[in-house]
C-alpha cells in the first residue's frame, strides 16, 4: 500500500492559481480545501468526487471502503485521477498520512446507513470537518458527536439545492401555519434504485414537518418504500433511471375527502446532490475560517446563508 512511502505534499492546480491570484494568503487555500470522500467506491461518493474534481478543488486520492481486507479491489480512477482503496483495518494510519498531505481537509461521507455514526465519530476524533450525506444512523449522535469534538459539520439526507429550497418551504410553513392540515390523512410514496438500503430520509425530514402541520399517527414506517421495478415504472421512474433516480410524492386528504394537496419532488442521476456537496464543502470552510460559533449545520442553513450556487 502506498501510504507507507512519503510523498512531498501536493501542490494541487487548483490551488495555486488561488495562490497566485490571490496572494497565496492562507485564508484563500482555507476557503478552497482538499476534499476527502469516502466512498469514491459508492455511486454518490463517486458523482461527488467527480463534482470536486470539476469545481477545481483537489480530490485527496485516498477513499475509505466498505471492503474487508483480503477482498481483491483495485483502486480506482475519478475523471483521471488514480484514488486508493483503504480498509477499516488501515483507516487510522490513512487518516494520519492524509491529515499531514493535505492540511484543512474536510470529509464528506456517503457510505451506508449502518456506518454513519461510526464514521462521524470517526472524523470528530480526528479533528475533520466533514459533510455527512449518508442517510440513516442516530442522527442526533452525529450532531453531538461533532459538537463534543468541536468539528464543523454539515448533516443533511437531502443535498440538492432546489430539494432542500422545498425542504426549507416545508419548515417554514409548518412554523407560520402549525396545524394547518389537522385531521388530514398523509400518503407518502419514495422510489428509488434497487439497492438503496434505508428508506427516503428526505421523505423523513418532510414528513416531521407535516406533523408539526397537524398530520396525526402517520409513522416514518409508513412510507411507502419502492424498489420493484414494476413498481417504479409505475411511479413514472423512466426505464433507464431504474439505476438512479429518487421520485418521492407526499399526498395529503382532507378528512371528507373534498380538498386534496399532492406534493412531489422526481430526480433522476446524481448531480444536483452532487453540486450541492462541493457547496456544502465550501460553506465549511467558509465557517472554519470565520471560527464560527455554531459547529454543526444541515442543508437548509447553507441555503439560507445563500451559499447554494
Ligand atoms: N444527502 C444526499 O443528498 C444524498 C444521500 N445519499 C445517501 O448516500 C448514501 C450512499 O448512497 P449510494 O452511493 O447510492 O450507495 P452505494 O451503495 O452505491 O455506495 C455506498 C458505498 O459505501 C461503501 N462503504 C460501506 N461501508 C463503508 C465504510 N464503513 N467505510 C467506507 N465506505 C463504506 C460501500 O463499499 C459502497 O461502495 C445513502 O445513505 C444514500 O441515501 C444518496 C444520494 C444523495
Ligand atoms: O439514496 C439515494 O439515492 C438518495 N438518498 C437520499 C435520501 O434518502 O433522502 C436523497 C435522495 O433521495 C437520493
Amino acid at each position: 500500500m502506498r501510504l507507507q512511502h512519503h510523498h512531498p505534499r501536493p501542490a494541487p492546480h487548483a490551488v495555486a492559481v488561488d495562490a497566485a491570484t490571490q496572494g497565496n494568503s492562507s485564508s484563500s487555500l482555507d476557503l478552497r480545501p482538499p476534499v476527502m470522500i469516502n466512498s469514491c467506491t459508492g455511486r454518490m461518493g463517486h458523482s461527488a468526487a467527480e463534482a470536486v474534481v470539476r469545481a477545481g478543488l483537489q480530490l485527496v486520492p485516498f477513499t475509505l471502503t466498505g471492503f474487508s481486507a483480503g477482498v481483491a479491489v483495485s483502486n480506482i480512477g475519478i475523471s483521471g485521477i488514480p484514488v486508493e482503496l483503504v480498509g477499516k483495518e488501515r483507516r487510522q494510519e490513512a487518516m494520519d498520512v492524509v491529515k499531514d498531505r493535505y492540511p484543512g481537509l474536510v470529509v464528506v461521507d456517503y457510505t451506508m446507513p449502518n456506518c454513519v455514526n461510526d464514521n462521524a465519530e470517526f472524523y470528530a476524533r480526528n479533528g475533520v470537518p466533514f459533510v455527512m450525506g449518508t442517510t440513516g444512523g442516530d442522527r442526533a449522535k452525529v450532531a453531538a458527536a461533532a459538537e463534543a469534538a468541536g468539528v464543523y459539520a454539515v448533516v443533511a439526507p437531502q443535498m440538492g439545492k432546489q430539494v432542500v429550497a422545498f425542504q426549507a418551504m416545508m419548515e417554514v410553513m409548518a412554523q407560520q401555519y402549525p396545524g394547518v392540515f389537522t385531521g388530514y390523512s398523509l400518503t407518502v410514496t419514495e422510489s428509488h434504485q434497487r439497492n438503496k438500503a434505508d428508506v427516503s430520509g428526505t421523505a423523513k425530514a418532510v414528513v416531521a414537518s407535516l406533523r408539526q402541520m397537524g398530520v396525526e399517527g402517520f409513522k416514518d414506517s409508513d412510507i411507502r418504500k419502492i424498489r420493484d421495478r414494476e413498481g417504479q415504472l409505475q411511479m413514472g421512474v423512466p426505464e433507464d433511471h431504474l439505476g438512479g433516480h429518487a421520485f418521492h410524492t407526499y399526498t395529503l386528504t382532507s378528512p371528507d375527502g373534498s380538498v386534496q394537496f399532492k406534493f412531489k419532488h422526481n430526480v433522476v442521476e446524481r448531480s444536483i446532490y452532487a453540486e450541492g456537496t462541493v457547496d456544502a464543502v465550501l460553506f465549511l470552510a467558509k465557517k472554519r475560517a470565520e471560527a464560527a460559533k455554531e459547529k454543526v449545520y444541515n442543508m437548509v442553513d447553507v441555503l439560507l446563508e445563500g451559499s447554494l450556487r
